[in-house]
């Protein structure tokens, strides 16, 4: 499987600027790409990254997204002096000409284009593009919001003309509505343009009824643009984890495309002057990773927007880490999304119900309260956790800041994210040979025998063979190897994965450990009693025992092999229990007879790196060697295989899906989908 990042970044995109007053351009300056790329420097990120060179683009690759007239029009702006710019400025919104940002705006989309080809071609897996000016903002014949060509509607257009891509999909996590994109594709449904946006019904720059959330595409393409309003400032991680297990994920993955541009803009960061948002840094290195096993792996992310030139620089080192493979950060607290969120959530969900069918258990569209349109939701209680609050507190916090206006907004840097110097050791029986890659796993030094008799004693009936006591003695101390963070993640053959699980949850020293529990056999009892274990179980049981919080069981009707059912359980509900239990371990483990197509195995054993700091140890019964190879590829980083589009999940699932998000959401605050009023 393809590995490497590229970076693809010229300062001679910093070599244009605002030659006049102008309050709102005044932010759109050189020094957004000079600190990011020197923050990536600094870090050492850059030299991990392979560095493609820009190249300008050609006039039949602007003309993918744009008219000729418009072009022919920008063609003449390196000629203009002063006066002739502004006068060429005012025909456009929010933006301005310079005379190198012609040539500057060329070397942006061919910056972009050389993403998607060394993606496309394999050259590497993902990569990014550092450049000015932004794209996501331009039209087909207007500039605006400090966009001159529409880079990823270009790369878009690009990729299936030229790479035969045949679904794409566009994240835009830019704080400001992309409408450039959306007019671009408004009828294409083979590009799913997703993006959230400040609108606050309508009265957050660019003002356009069509930003909202029942703008779902047209004709053709209806059900091919999902658009998630934000009407209040301050979101902070919680909503945008919510959004992404409950809206953007499900339908990507039902989507399935063959590649992901990201309109990467952190105006949607804390500190931004322009998005007012809570969002840390770090939060961008989960959704990149959320991102990471679609399209297998395909990412190119394409820098838009971001005006706070700390929380930019940091925002970029956080994606570019993530898209090199290294461990997650540990999430900030999360809560549940804030009420308005959960409107949004709500709205997004419900209009596209009849386009999607994972979302076809999302409760119907209310009908159209004319008041509720313009009511601003009251400020909600406190009840859901300290990031729930993010709409209300941040609301109140908002204000606030800005009688002062002068209060400098501050947030802690974020945590060096260490990788550690072996990445995955496997502990399999000698006759099993070891992947590529990894460290067939051989503890320091062997068990001493007081050691051995307590393994005996606690976890072994007195007929098991010594090895039993070696295997055990093995586990522990790959699991302790794991915890003092010398290995990432790990893979472990045993005869029995019920008592290697017992094992492993009790000796574990983290606060929380999470354990996946896949297949038809019951979780052993002391680890359901083991306050400390959160157990999630999917299978195809019946809902039999009474849930206590930390035993989840989910039902699947056609059982762990149903990749539709499946993928919504991991998305909808694992996920977002996984991160706001936020674990010091996760433990996998795959019960003997459970038969499952690799690419499902491979997304969850992919997806859950994103917990725990990458702490994964996957249990498989030791007969069954077919999954160590599949395994072993997703640990060391290797990106899952792509599912194919999912059908729709089964109905009666769906309907035990939704009584237990609600039954388990008060507890969990982060699987709610819908604002509490409207339940
Ligand atoms: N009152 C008008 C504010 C216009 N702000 C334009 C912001 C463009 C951001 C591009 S990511
Ligand atoms: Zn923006």
């Amino acid at each position: 499987m393809k590995m490497g990042t590229a970076l693809i970044y010229d300062e001679e995109m910093t070599k244009y600027k605002l030659l006049w007053v102008d309050p709102v351009c005044k932010i759109e300056v050189p020094e957004r790409l000079i600190v990011s790329y020197e923050a990536l420097v600094k870090s050492g990120l850059a030299d991990r990254c392979v560095s493609i060179p820009v190249r300008e683009a050609t006039d039949a690759e602007i003309l993918l997204a744009h008219s000729e007239e418009y072009l022919e029009a920008v063609k003449k702006t390196p000629f203009m002096h002063l006066e002739e710019l502004m006068t060429f400025t005012q025909k456009y919104g929010d933006v301005y000409f310079h005379p190198n940002i012609y040539h500057c705006a060329k070397l942006a989309v061919g910056a972009t284009l050389q993403l998607v080809d060394n993606v496309m071609t394999g050259k590497v897996r993902n990569g990014m593009a550092l450049v000015r000016p932004p794209g996501h903002h331009s039209q087909s014949s207007a500039a605006n919001g400090f966009c001159v060509f529409n880079n990823v509607a270009i790369a878009a257009q690009y990729a299936k003309k030229h790479h035969k891509a045949k679904r794409v999909l566009i994240v835009d996590w830019d704080v400001h509505h992309g409408q450039g994109v959306q007019y671009c594709f408004e009828d294409d449904p083979s590009v799913l343009y997703f993006s959230w946006h400040r609108y606050e019904h309508q009265s957050f720059w660019p003002n356009l009824k069509e930003s909202d959330f029942d703008s779902v595409g047209s004709g053709k393409g209806a059900g091919f643009n999902v658009n998630v309003p934000w009407n209040k400032v301050g979101m902070g991680n919680s909503d945008y984890l919510a959004v992404f297990f409950h809206v953007l994920l499900p339908v990507a993955y039902e989507f399935s495309p063959d590649l992901v541009f990201i309109c990467a803009g952190f105006d949607s960061a804390i500190g931004d002057p322009e998005g007012h948002m809570s969002a840390t840094p770090d939060i961008f290195a989960h959704l990149t990773h959320l991102l990471m096993n679609l399209a297998d792996g395909k990412v190119c992310a394409v820098l838009e927007g971001g005006y706070n030139l700390t929380s930019l620089a940091q925002s970029v080192c956080q994606t570019v880490q993530t898209l090199l493979g290294d461990p997650a950060p540990r999430p900030a607290q999360l809560g549940g999304a804030c009420e308005s969120a959960l409107e949004s959530i709500h709205s997004a969900r419900s209009i596209h119900k009849k386009y999607w069918s994972c979302l076809q258990h999302a409760a119907a569209p209310f009908p159209e309260e004319p008041s509720s349109k313009n009511r601003r939701p009251a400020q909600q209680g406190g009840s859901q956790g300290p990031e729930g609050d993010a709409g209300g507190d941040a609301q109140r916090e908002e204000e606030k800041v800005e009688e002062k206006e002068e209060e400098e907004i501050v947030w802690p840097e974020p945590l060096r994210r260490v990788a550690p110097s072996l990445r995955s050791a496997l502990l399999l029986p000698d006759a099993v040979e070891c992947p590529d890659g990894c460290a067939r796993f051989s503890p320091a030094h062997g068990p001493g025998p007081l050691e051995r008799a307590r393994l005996r004693k606690s976890y072994l009936k007195e007929s098991e063979d010594e090895a039993s006591v070696t295997l055990l003695y093995n586990l522990t101390a790959l699991l302790g190897q794991m915890e003092k963070n010398e290995i990432r993640n790990g893979l472990a053959l045993v005869p029995d994965v019920s008592m290697a699980a017992t094992l492993l949850t009790s000796a574990s020293l983290s606060k929380r450990v999470l354990l996946v529990w896949m297949g038809e056999g019951p979780v052993p009892s002391q680890i359901i009693e083991d306050e400390k274990t959160l157990v999630v179980h999917i299978n195809s049981m019946e809902p039999h025992e009474a849930q206590s919080k930390y035993y989840i069981p989910i039902p699947l009707k056609k059982g762990c092999g149903d990749t539709a059912g499946v993928m919504q359980a991991v998305l909808g509900l694992l996920l977002p229990l996984g991160y706001q239990y936020e674990p010091g371990l996760v433990l996998l483990a795959r019960l003997p007879g459970y038969q499952v197509e690799g690419g499902l195995w491979q997304q969850l054993t992919c997806l859950l790196q994103g917990l725990a700091l990458g702490h994964t140890l996957v249990l498989l019964q030791e007969n069954e060697t077919a999954p160590v190879g599949i395994t072993a590829s997703c640990l060391l980083g290797n990106a899952a295989l792509s599912l194919g589009p999912l059908v729709a999940p089964g109905p009666e699932d769906v309907g035990s899906f939704e009584r237990l998000r609600l039954r388990l959401q008060t507890d969990w605050p982060l699987l709610q989908t819908t604002a509490p009023e409207k339940r």
